[in-house]
């Protein structure tokens, strides 16, 4: 363990359990951050790095981060407005991707409208009260609905008639519809992010792994390409790989050829692939980027 104490350290708050600690640890270990968690410890240091781990439940993160009893975090967009708490954004990370929707038991509303007045069941309490004072407000309607706090297994609630509807996440939908359940409307859209304390006292460290989580994001998305092609081929073979500033072009030892090499978006790489051969481009190859730095997006 590094001897750094915990003032020179920089405390990083991490969802402990769930489908996010699974998605943060692999982008840590993507960052090169190497550090061990003792069995049933929420605390680990890293060796590498002077940033000290703390695991704890998704949804006191933004608390947590906001008060500075952690420097920065990461968390769900959904409880960060949830809590109310006044961090700083500093990077979405592109998974916990998820919608928190008004649900109801299928075919009774028509729209959320009909829920103004009736019982709401939710673990978003302060987002559900201000959606439906907002939406009676806007309606012209005088009714208070009743917010009903409930800490998980949300969907169950009007099956066993603790409410008439809910207000929880829904990405493949399978729970709400497994539920008998239908979504009425959207309340936000959420995803993952790295926040910080507004005045976090180790900007050096924390935009180092801001920089380092950008470059893992980036080489996840991207495959580098690389191929052979005839000068003839070869303007309308960068056309189909422009490359994210420009692509890298030298010549070959064999008169009239260039070797090219640029990056592909991940999802564009099998067509990009056909494409250069139709064009003539031969001994073309793809790679993985396991990190970048210094591109446009990264900056
Ligand atoms: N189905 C989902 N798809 C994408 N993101 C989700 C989903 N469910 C939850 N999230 C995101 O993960 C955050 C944490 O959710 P939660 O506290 O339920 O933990 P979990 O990872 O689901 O673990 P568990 O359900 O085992 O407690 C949510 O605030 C939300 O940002
Ligand atoms: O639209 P879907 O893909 O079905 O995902 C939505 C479900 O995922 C989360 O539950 P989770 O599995 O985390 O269980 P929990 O309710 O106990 O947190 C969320 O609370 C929904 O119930
Ligand atoms: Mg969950």
């Amino acid at each position: 363990m590094s001897s750094t104490s915990r003032d020179e350290r920089c405390l990083l708050a991490v969802p402990k359990k769930g489908r996010l600690h699974e998605r943060c640890m692999k982008l840590l270990q993507g960052c090169g951050l190497e550090c061990e968690r003792a069995e049933r410890l929420d605390i680990a240091h890293c060796d590498n790095i002077p940033i000290t781990l703390v695991f704890l439940p998704a949804a006191d993160i933004p608390k947590f981060v906001g008060e500075g009893n952690v420097d920065i975090g990461i968390t769900g967009q959904d409880v960060i407005r949830e809590e109310s708490v006044d961090v700083t954004q500093l990077l979405e990370l592109g998974f916990g991707k998820c919608q928190l929707a008004v649900q109801a038991p299928k075919g009774q509303y028509a729209s959320a409208a009909d829920l103004i007045g009736k019982k709401i069941v939710t673990s978003f309490p302060n987002l559900t009260a201000q959606f439906f004072k907002e939406l009676a407000a806007s309606k012209g309607r005088t009714e208070d609905t009743t917010v009903v706090a409930v800490g998980g297994s949300v969907e169950v609630s009007c099956t066993m008639g603790l409410g008439d509807a809910v207000v929880d996440l829904v990405e493949t939908g399978a729970t709400m519809d497994a539920a008998g359940l239908e979504k009425l409307d959207v309340i936000l859209r959420t995803q993952c992010v790295l926040i910080a304390n507004k005045s976090c006292g180790h900007p050096a460290i924390v935009d180092r792994l801001k920089k380092r989580m950008q470059g893992f994001l980036d080489a996840q998305q991207y495959s580098m390409v690389s191929y052979n092609v005839h000068a003839a081929n070869k303007a309308a073979a960068i056309a189909i790989t422009p490359g994210r500033r420009s692509p890298n072009v030298t010549n070959l030892e064999e008169e009239g050829w260039f070797a090219i090499s640029a990056m592909v978006k991940k999802s564009e790489l099998m067509d990009v692939m056909d494409r250069l051969a139709d064009c003539g481009a031969i001994d073309i190859l793809a790679f993985d980027i396991r990190s970048c730095r210094g591109s446009a997006q990264s900056q």
